[in-house]
């Protein structure tokens, strides 16, 4: 499904984020992307999007070639991808509801199919009350599965997390990895960046470690690895 083959990415102040990687990421997988602060997560994930470019090597994504999207595809690509991030990014002026419809009415899906779609996302996440709600009337833990539900809105075949549980308590924190490992169980894949030493460790999921640019570690029901 990902393929990176000797991917390396300097920076234009000679920065070397990545040196050299190559990893490969199966359908179905479940992935926790770890390392230091600075190791090169975000610039792997920024890769994969397309929102910047390898210095050399390739990107293989279900058979395409990223380096090879033209500038009207990217837009196509990226949408072919679910994002969760941190700070959940949901519109403040629209309902739960409406956040979730948005991320449909994009690709313009009809209105029988974005009714139908938002319910049943809804209904996963445990959110089905609060669909008239707005994100500021909601818990951080809440926002995220709004976050969850609008990012698998369109059926993504990849789910990207970056720290998607870097705001909430440990509580609402796992709530939110049960959602994800039952996502993957329906066939999602996800690719997951984090320093939740505690998450990675119970879950016992593929660890891809990075250091200084360099993947160090591809563990099997990996753990962290780290003490922070
Ligand atoms: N646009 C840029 N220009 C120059 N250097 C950059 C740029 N973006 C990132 N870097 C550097 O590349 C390295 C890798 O950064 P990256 O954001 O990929 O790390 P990370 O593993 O995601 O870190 P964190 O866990 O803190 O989010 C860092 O040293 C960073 O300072």
């Amino acid at each position: 499904m990902i393929k990176f083959s000797n991917v390396s990415k300097v920076y234009k102040n000679n920065h070397i984020a990545l040196s050299n990687v190559s990893v490969t990421i199966n359908r179905g997988d479940f992935v926790f992307l770890v390392g230091p602060s600075g190791a090169g997560k975000s610039t792997f994930i920024k890769l994969l999007l397309r929102e910047i470019e390898p210095t050399s090597g390739e990107i293989i994504v279900n058979n395409v070639d990223v380096q090879k999207l033209t500038r009207k595809q990217i837009p196509m690509y990226r949408r072919s991808f679910g994002i969760v991030f941190q700070d959940f990014r949901l519109l403040s002026d629209k309902t739960v509801y409406e956040n979730i419809a948005f991320a449909m009415q994009i690709v313009e899906a009809s209105s029988r199919d974005i009714k139908k779609r938002v319910n049943q996302m809804l209904s996963l996440v445990g959110l089905s009350n609060k669909a008239n709600m707005y994100p500021h009337q909601l818990s951080g833990g809440e926002q995220q599965r709004v976050a969850l539900a609008r990012a698998l809105a369109n059926n993504p075949k990849l789910l990207i997390c970056d720290e998607p549980t870097g705001n909430l308590d440990p509580e609402t924190a796992w709530g939110i990895m049960e959602l994800l490992n039952d996502i993957n169980l329906s066939g999602t894949t996800i690719l997951m960046a984090t320093h939740a030493k505690d998450v990675v460790d119970k879950m016992k999921k593929r660890v891809i470690a990075i250091e200084k640019g360099v993947i160090v570690r591809d563990q099997q029901r990996g753990v962290y690895g780290y003490e922070d």
